[in-house]
């Protein structure tokens, strides 16, 4: 029996504009997708009412992963269970987190000595497949950990950013919003164009601040973000209602986090108004917590 785990993650800048080339930046937090793999006499998922046959409406992480490992080895019955922190459809990046800790689990089950660049471009390619179309982002920084900055692949440092997430606990399918914005892209090219290449300056504007630590302007950044986000319509009255909120209560900025529609927002704040931002997001109809952020990318749990 094999047990692995990897991380969920936020959006600091540019979701959506990264998923046509242009630079994000995101962050492993230490909420983690586990995943325990063991013999079996098919290939199977565990469930609330004990073990189904892998099925592809069902489990379509999953079992793009499967048929990838058939091109690698010899895929033997074996037995998935999946226990996940990390809220599903929300913009945390679960299943990216699911699918980079099942290939990890597979691997080491199956001896395959996949390294983490092998990882990390399986888990790519079952995004983009399950997705319809998706950046490397969720799956490289899940595998990896810590903040990087995408296209580049570039790892960056550790930052101790102090941040509140808002859940609205409205479920949103990441492949629905992404298509929504590319046929919004197809109708209005050059406008939508224009505004990835603003998100795109926004990321690469946001990385300097964070490294010189000047939160206030990184929060003011993340304020343009948002404004661009609700542009292109990923944008929902629950979101805006804790992202107003959160700015209401002291939050240096804040924006969704993620694909949008529904699920996530993220508030950077100052120790001294923390959790008054965390309530705030609550009286608005939020959950919310603090959010830490996590070094830690895939690895195994136990053998
Ligand atoms: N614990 C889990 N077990 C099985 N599949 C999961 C789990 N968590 C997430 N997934 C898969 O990921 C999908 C959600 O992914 P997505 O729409 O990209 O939203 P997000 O990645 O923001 O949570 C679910 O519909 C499911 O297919
Ligand atoms: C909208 C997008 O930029 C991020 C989606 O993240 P999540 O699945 O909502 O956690 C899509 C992508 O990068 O593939
Ligand atoms: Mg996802």
């Amino acid at each position: 029996m094999i047990t692995s785990s990897a991380p969920g993650k936020i959006f600091l800048f540019g979701e959506h504009a990264v998923v046509y080339g242009k630079t994000a930046i995101a962050c492993a937090i230490d909420l983690r997708a586990h995943v325990t793999v063991e013999e079996a006499p098919s290939i199977q998922m565990k469930g609330p009412g004990g073990s189904i046959d892998l099925n592809p409406r069902k489990h379509p992480y999953i079992y793009s992963v499967v048929e990838r490992f058939k091109d690698l080895t010899d895929v033997t019955g074996v037995n998935i269970d999946i226990h996940s922190d990390i809220p599903v459809g929300s913009g945390l990046g679960s299943s990216a987190a699911v699918t980079i800790a099942t290939i990890k689990a597979l691997d080491a089950y199956y001896g395959t000595n996949l390294s983490l660049e092998d990882i990390a471009h399986m888990g790519h390619q079952v995004e983009s497949e399950v997705q319809g179309r998706a950046s490397p982002t969720d799956t490289f920084v899940s595998t990896f950990g810590g903040m990087v900055q995408i296209p580049d692949r570039k790892k960056l440092g550790f930052y101790d950013m102090l941040i509140v997430i808002g859940n609205t606990g409205k479920f949103s399918s990441t492949r629905k919003i992404v298509s929504n914005v590319a046929a919004l892209k197809e109708r209005h090219p050059a406008v939508i164009g224009q505004i990835m290449d603003t998100i795109s300056a926004i990321s690469e504007t946001g990385i300097e601040f964070i490294q010189e630590g000047d939160f206030h302007t990184v929060g003011e950044l993340m304020n343009i973000n948002q404004g661009l986000l609700d542009s292109i319509g990923v944008g929902s009255k629950e979101l805006s209602e804790l992202v107003y909120a959160s700015r209401k209560a002291g939050a240096l900025g804040s924006k969704i986090t993620g694909a949008g529609g529904g699920g996530c927002m993220i508030a950077l704040c100052e120790h001294k108004n923390l959790s008054r931002v965390a309530h705030a997001i609550k009286r608005a109809g939020g959950d919310s917590f603090i959010c830490r952020t996590t070094h830690a990318g895939v690895r195994i749990e136990s053998k």
